[in-house]
């Protein structure tokens, strides 16, 4: 088949810190072209700043594009007026201002369980269902204005296509007003909590379903969150479980059945096929290591030799990395914190490898909370921007305790937005049979490393215990 045959299309990941964008050939997955663009550095944006990112980062790119799919931060709280004017900036998703609407809500309801019965998931300030409790609390004049509530993904969609609003059931699992069990919204939550209003919300699509057309007759995808994204694109199965290292730090895996966690650690999202995806998010993952980088005044390079150069355990330092508050466990007014500094161990190499650690402590306790919701973990595979450093993939899989494999490179986000549009533009059952190579690269944790490891999480559980009391 000569190059004249070749199908295109595109996936968009509109993440907290940029967007991406992949170009991809629609039958094999090769990546053909690429794009990004940086977001504010703050926990409120404008979509209008997703709007210009998203142009900045396809500039010159979509030419011969036949499918786009947009897929974006979960959570976050766009909110819409009668004429299509956003009615103030988003909330994102590691904004914790929601936090005692969280817990107000909780109560509401009638406790955790009712709330994992009823949606699949306690919300924490990251739902988007607080953010709107938030605001009809504290802007109620802007709150009446509101006449439609949607998610960053929803948003740029609906931009892309200027037809009626549409969702999936992956990205709205993540509201808090969505039972993933059932496939259908719970409006009478929405509604209790945001004052009794009643907004409209994205028609939620099929997994393969078209949102629509962009002006020029590309076909647009119905997008999804960014973790369902990656799931889509590195073809999960059983004994696999994602750990991705962006802002957010997440663990999930997908399953046939949905879950319900009721101590809230585990959300029982719905993931881009079908299926099911138990997740558990930390809020403090990229940063940690980019804000001790900065501490310690070295580049992300020098860090990584650094903490490969201090023993493990870090001769007994340990980071609590809970820099920007923390989300599991649900701990929104919480900063870090370092524990057993002496004299002798008060090394830059020290501190590095803790921080590394711990950061990667949090999420090995994630690992057992969607272990214990039944997920099998064979293997982990390591992505997001964080996984490109050389100490996390080389300390993870003692922190771990499991075989970690960092997939090729790449922005598999962007690359599952572009599966979905290929999918969406076949039109197949199943999505389309995509090269992915996730085992070629697996590093083991050795006997010494599962002493080490298991050493190192303790330490780290002691410490929260101690601070925090959970
Ligand atoms: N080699 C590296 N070591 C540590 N952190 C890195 C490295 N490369 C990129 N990062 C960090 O990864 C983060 C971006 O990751 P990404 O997954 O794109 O985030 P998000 O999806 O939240 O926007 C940034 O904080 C960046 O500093
Ligand atoms: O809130 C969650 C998951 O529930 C986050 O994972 C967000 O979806 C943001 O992801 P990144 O921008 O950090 O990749």
């Amino acid at each position: 088949m000569n190059s004249n045959d070749e199908v295109l299309v595109a996936g968009v990941d509109s993440s907290t810190q940029s967007t991406k964008v992949m170009v991809c050939d629609a039958r094999t997955g090769t990546v053909v072209r690429t794009g990004r663009a940086e977001h504010p550095d703050t926990t409120e944006v404008d979509p209008g700043e997703w709007w210009s990112a998203f142009t900045s980062a396809t500039g010159g790119l979509l030419d011969g594009v036949a499918a786009i799919g947009v897929a974006g931060q979960q959570h976050g709280m766009v909110t819409v007026d009668d004429g299509g004017a956003v009615v103030r900036p988003a909330l994102l998703w590691n904004d914790t201002r929601s936090a005692k609407a969280a817990a107000d809500l909780t109560e509401e309801l009638g406790g955790p369980q009712a709330w994992a019965d009823a949606v699949g998931s306690v919300p924490v300030a990251s739902f988007t269902v607080t953010k709107l409790r938030w605001m009809a609390e504290h802007e109620p004049e802007l709150a009446d204005r509101v006449a439609r509530v949607m998610l960053p993904h929803d948003w740029l969609t609906w931009r892309l296509t200027g037809g009626d609003p549409v969702t999936d059931r992956g990205d709205a699992s993540g509201t808090g007003y969505f039972s993933p069990a059932k496939g259908a919204y719970r409006t009478d939550i929405l509604t209790q909590a945001f004052g009794g209003r009643h907004p409209e919300l994205p028609r939620v699509l099929d997994p393969a379903e078209a949102a629509g057309h962009t002006p020029d007759g590309t076909l647009v995808s119905a997008g999804t969150g960014d973790n369902m994204a990656a799931a889509l694109a590195l073809e999960i199965g059983d004994g696999d479980v994602v750990v991705s290292l962006g802002t957010s730090g997440t663990v999930f895996g997908v399953c046939e059945t949905p879950a319900a966690d009721p101590t809230g650690t585990v959300a029982g999202f719905a993931d881009a096929t079908g299926r099911f995806l138990p997740l558990a998010c930390t809020l403090n993952a990229a940063r940690v290591l980019t804000a001790t980088a900065r501490l310690l005044n070295v580049e992300l390079a020098e860090l990584d030799r650094l903490a490969l150069a201090a023993d493990p355990g870090a001769e007994g330092l340990t980071l609590l990395p809970y820099l920007d508050g923390e989300r599991t466990p649900n701990l929104p007014e919480a900063a870090g914190s370092v524990f057993g500094l002496r004299r002798a161990n008060m090394t830059p190499e020290n501190l590095a490898r803790a921080a590394v650690e711990g950061m990667l402590c949090g999420l090995a306790a994630g690992l057992e909370a969607v272990r214990e919701q039944g997920i099998s973990v064979r293997r982990v595979l390591l992505i997001g921007g964080a996984a490109q450093s050389q100490s996390v993939r080389t300390i993870a899989p003692m922190v771990f305790g499991v075989p970690v494999a960092v997939p090729e490179p790449a922005e598999h986000v962007a690359i599952g937005a572009a599966r979905q549009a290929a999918w969406a533009l076949a039109g197949t059952p199943e999505p389309p049979a995509w090269q992915t190579d996730v085992a070629s690269r697996l590093a083991e944790p050795t006997a010494g490393d599962a002493e080490q490891g298991e050493r190192i999480r303790q330490r780290h559980l002691e410490s929260r215990a101690l601070v925090h009391n959970v």
